[in-house]
């Protein structure tokens, strides 16, 4: 076997081509794989078998030369393409400056300018400000500080359903047990759930779905909890790791009102709907909704760990000085990279380009899914798209057919991620960059592997 030399480098100029040179996983990854097992622990899994060399548009190209069609953008993160040139070009150049000062020791223009931007582009026309963290889980923490802070009230009320990370509070408002909570407990108190409006799976029907929701909502918080107790609301306006649940139209608006009535913050966790991903700038605008407080990460910088929480001035500044930190909260290389990515968003028109990929996802399964009774739902907004796969004439779950369906693509060069409390929903997160012959390519592919179901 000849030793395949890794591209040169990945972004826009990497081959936008699917390509299989080598059985999957090939002979590299499984050298690499042998060696992983020895150096890392069995926690740490990885969905997909062969390590990565290079990537960039719509392609990843692994350490044996395969090139697969990414549908997953590494979970929300590359949507303007792996190693963007403004990203890239931005990041590089900070990081000839300088690579740290801790910004709680030396501040910078790239953290301020990251927090202008954000203040800019999340809905609302009141003042705000912006915080920069790490992680999705470490802006979702601040999150609720801010909240806690401004209100003097300790509950926090998260969905059935919800993803918020995998810290200890974050695995408090985190729904599912295994495998993100299991053996790590107990958890912090004061987290309290309320039952997710979920149209596939709503117990009255889709058309009671909202209703039924609210109704659990107000019983949880006025009657059980007391709503002078709760700080907080914190909902994903589509839930990401639970499903790619998109609530019904006027949920979230209602939830929303529902807050304002009980001087309730409503927290908008955009950690995976944000930057372009659903075919708004942010998911929240769908329904006009202007959130209190917003924590986002993921695409906010192309694949550089930053987070942020914006949020209303009063709140935001309700907390005393020297009480939000960490040592490389908003680094600067990272800040780098999102002014590249808000620049390349709307240099190259990406909130309109992931309605139209949506579109077309829309169009070919709902086609697929008329003939196919193990495609129970199909739903998503923009370039954030999923099915839910069940038994036959029921809405039983059958993650199964997912792992089929993954293996089935990635055995033709096509990169596909689950979800779904069940296990049984596929994801659908191309970059926004994605050429359309790769859009086309991978759809046939799809289409080929729902067939086999
Ligand atoms: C809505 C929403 N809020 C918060 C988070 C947490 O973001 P971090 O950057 O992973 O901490 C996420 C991260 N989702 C991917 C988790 C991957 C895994 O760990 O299995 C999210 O989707």
């Amino acid at each position: 076997m000849s030793v395949v030399e890794a591209p040169a480098a990945g972004g826009p100029q990497l081959e936008q081509v699917r390509r299989l040179v080598t059985a999957i996983p090939g002979p590299r990854s499984l050298e690499l794989a042998a060696r992983r097992a020895q150096a890392l622990p069995a926690g740490i899994v990885s969905g997909q078998p062969v390590f990565a060399a290079a990537a960039g548009g719509g392609v990843l190209v692994d350490v044996d030369g395969n090139s697969f069609i990414d549908f997953g953008s590494g979970i929300a993160v590359t949507s303007v393409g792996n190693s963007a040139s403004r990203v890239v070009e931005r990041a590089v150049e900070q990081l000839r400056q300088f690579t740290h000062t801790c910004f709680l020791v030396n501040p910078y223009e790239g953290y301020v300018e990251v927090c202008e931007a954000l203040n800019r582009l999340t809905p609302g026309d009141h003042v705000k400000r912006t915080a920069l963290f790490n992680s999705g889980a470490e802006a979702v923490e601040n999150a609720v500080k801010y909240a806690r802070a401004a209100t003097g009230r300790p509950g926090v009320v998260v969905f059935d359903h919800a993803y918020h990370g995998r810290t200890l509070l974050t695995m408090a408002m985190t729904a599912k047990n295994n495998p993100y909570k299991k053996d790590f407990g107990p958890f912090t108190a004061e987290v309290h759930r309320a039952p997710m409006a979920y149209p596939f799976r709503a117990p009255g029907g889709r058309e009671r779905a909202a209703e039924q929701a609210m109704a659990a909502l107000r019983d949880l918080v006025d009657v059980q909890v007391g709503a002078d107790q709760i700080a907080c609301v914190v909902i994903e306006p589509i839930q990401g790791e639970g499903g790619f649940i998109v609530p019904p139209e006027g949920f979230l608006p209602a939830v929303a009102e529902f807050c304002r009535e009980r001087g309730i913050l409503f927290v908008a966790d955009e950690v995976q709907t944000g930057f372009a991903r659903t075919g708004d700038m942010f998911a929240s605008e769908h329904e006009g909704l202007a959130p209190d407080l917003i924590t986002t990460a993921k695409g906010l910088a192309g694949g550089l760990p930053l987070a942020a929480v914006t949020g209303r001035a009063e709140i935001m500044d309700a907390v005393h000085p020297g009480g939000i930190g960490g040592t490389y909260s908003g680094n600067p290389a990272a800040c780098a990279a999102a002014l590249g990515v808000i620049e390349t968003i709307e240099a190259e028109g990406l909130v309109e380009r992931a309605r139209v990929i949506g579109d077309r996802f829309l169009a070919r399964l709902t086609g697929i899914a008329d003939g196919n009774p193990v495609i129970g739902d199909v739903r998503g907004r923009g370039a954030m798209i999923a099915v839910e796969l069940v038994r036959p004439g029921t809405t039983e779950p059958d993650p199964a057919a997912v792992a089929q369906v993954i293996r089935y693509c990635q055995e033709r060069g096509l990169l596909v991620l689950s979800a779904g409390t069940y296990g049984n929903v596929l994801r659908f997160l191309p970059p926004l960059v994605m050429p359309e012959h790769l859009l086309a390519e991978g759809l046939d592919i799809l289409t080929e592997a729902f067939a086999t179901l």
